[in-house]
């Protein structure tokens, strides 16, 4: 049972209207899942403001409102708390609802654009082989010891991530692993939140739409590094040139990791072949599972943050040398007649770049590199010429299709992505709208031993259009047009 004064603890209010001593059944923000008894955190948002429906929660059973203006009228026995910011509340006022579950495990986030799944689900693989409990939340799915709890977001707002953190809890686990969007920073989906650590992995290009500037994307990420504890550590990729600027005004313990500069967690690429990456980790030399230079950066910083986290060095490398890590990234099929499909999650032009490169560096000889690729709609619209290009910078050639167009045309998004592809790239390139198509057409200009690489989508099980939700994968994709060759 909890009263409206238990969830005040660290909240900063500037008026309460009421008694605060009234039980409260739910913390909600949406007033659309309002219930009788709840306390109704009126958040301003990105398409409407919250403030709007006060009036229609408190009808609907609200007893408590936290808000930053008070309505104009409304009418029956409810309290009002006024605070700055609704957001920031509504992080504070979850922790207490459940309890604050992240002071009763160790909370490690990660963040940066890309390489955030792969990072926190190999800690959650590692930890749990190492006979931790564990959770993870991440893009592709939250898990608790192996329960799979579908994910809509990569970071959860406050009520359903510290809600999650509770069960962990509950299921006694001794660590959660998780990813920090930068949405979720700015938005404070992670407020009232302590964590034991903070990773970065690196910045480039993504999200611009949301953040309107690469400095405003920047700041998002870096508010992170600013609000964790003393306590914590805050470990930052030395190579990535922002990583250094992420740690400038954090109070936890600064580390730092790197292939190429001095750092504190140093790794050495020996070998980068299909089969893995043959590793010098701090003076070890160890294969892992994982393809590709952007993989050791992930593996460094996996290892790097169990050894901050007290464990022992030849047991994690152990461990971390026969992990997978994510499902769809550098996810692979071989086809009878051994032409080879990836499937992998890349939707910023590093992502694409670093795939590529990757494809690239291992490829044995002159086979061709036949690329699929798409771009989001209703998401940042700049990353699309240059995610074309550099497709066609490192493809023998190019497939432009559709990923999710979500509500915009198809056929605009695919003219962006060709805004990018000079005259004598489009030689090269082919668009065909139908990603199902799109697919089959790769597998058909195949040869033998060619390689087709299928980005964006990754593990994703479907393909917004319109928002309709259609099921697509691109694995299944891949394996069933293989199906029709010979070998
Ligand atoms: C752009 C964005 O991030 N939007 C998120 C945001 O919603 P919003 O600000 O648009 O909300 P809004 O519709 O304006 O409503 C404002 C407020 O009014 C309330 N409301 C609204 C209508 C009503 O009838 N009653 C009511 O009370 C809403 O509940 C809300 O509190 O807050 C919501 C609750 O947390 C999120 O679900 C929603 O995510 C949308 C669905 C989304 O697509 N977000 C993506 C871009 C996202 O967050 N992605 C990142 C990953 C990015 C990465 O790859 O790095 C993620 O963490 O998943
Ligand atoms: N450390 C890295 N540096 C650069 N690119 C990477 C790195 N790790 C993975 N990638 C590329 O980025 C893609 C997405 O990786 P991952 O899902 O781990 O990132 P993410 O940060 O979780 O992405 P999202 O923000 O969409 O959830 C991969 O499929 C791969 O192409
Ligand atoms: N977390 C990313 C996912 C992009 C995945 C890609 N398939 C797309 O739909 O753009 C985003 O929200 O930008
Ligand atoms: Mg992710």
């Amino acid at each position: 049972m909890k009263y409206l004064s238990d969830l005040l603890e660290g909240l900063a209010f500037t008026e309460l209207q009421g008694s605060a001593d009234v039980e409260i059944t739910a913390v909600v923000f949406d007033s659309r899942k309002v219930v009788a008894g709840s306390l109704f955190v009126a958040v301003r948002g990105t398409a409407v403001d919250g403030h709007d429906y006060i009036e229609q929660a408190v009808k609907d059973g609200a007893i408590a409102v936290i808000c930053e203006d008070l309505p104009p009228h409304v009418t029956g026995e409810v309290d009002f708390l006024m605070v700055a910011n609704s957001a920031e509340a509504l992080g504070i006022i979850s922790a207490n609802f459940y309890d604050n579950p992240s002071q009763k495990l160790k909370l490690v986030g990660v963040t940066g654009t890309n390489g955030k799944t792969t990072t926190a689900t190999l800690l959650y693989q590692l930890f749990r082989d190492l006979g931790y409990k564990c959770g993870l939340l991440s893009t592709v799915e939250n898990q608790i010891n192996g329960q799979v709890i579908p994910s809509t977001h990569t970071t959860p707002d406050p009520i359903a991530l510290n809600q999650l953190l509770h069960d962990m809890v509950t299921k006694s686990c001794d660590y959660c692993f998780m990813e920090v969007s930068s949405h979720a920073v700015a938005q404070h989906r992670i407020g009232g939140l302590t964590f034991a650590g903070g990773i970065f992995s690196n910045l480039t290009h993504d999200h611009l739409d949301y953040h309107k500037t690469f400095d405003g994307y920047l700041k998002a990420k870096k508010a992170f590094f600013d609000h964790l504890p003393k306590t914590a550590f805050a470990l930052t990729n030395v190579d990535d040139k922002n990583g250094l600027v992420m740690l400038q005004n954090t109070k936890a313990a600064k580390k730092t990791y790197g292939l190429k500069n001095m750092a504190d967690f140093k790794v050495k690429i020996l070998e980068n072949q299909f089969g893995g990456l043959l590793l010098n980790v701090d003076g070890d030399e160890v294969w892992f599972k994982m393809v590709g230079s952007f993989n050791a950066y992930n593996l460094l910083a996996v290892y790097a943050t169990a050894i901050l986290l007290g464990q022992d060095k030849a047991s994690v490398l152990t461990s971390l040398s026969n992990l997978t890590g994510a499902e769809g990234r550098f996810d692979y099929v071989i086809a009878p007649n051994k032409v080879i499909g990836i499937v992998d999650y890349a939707h910023t032009p590093d992502a694409v770049q670093n795939v590529l490169s990757t494809v690239h560096d291992i490829r044995k000889g002159t086979e061709q590199v036949i690329t699929v690729i798409g771009c989001g709609g209703d998401r940042d619209k700049a990353k699309r010429p240059v995610m074309a290009k550099t497709a066609c910078d490192w493809s023998d050639k190019v497939i432009l299709t559709s990923d999710n167009p979500r509500s915009e045309e198809p056929t605009q998004i695919i003219k962006d992505m060709e805004a990018g592809v000079d005259i004598a790239a489009k030689r090269k390139t082919i668009s065909i709208t139908d990603r199902h198509e799109a697919i089959k057409t790769a597998v058909h200009l195949a040869q033998p031993g060619d390689i087709i690489v299928v980005a964006g989508k990754g593990h994703e099980k479907y393909q917004d259009i319109k928002g309709v939700k259609n099921h697509f994968d691109d694995k299944e994709e891949l394996i069933n047009n293989f199906k029709t060759l010979t070998n």
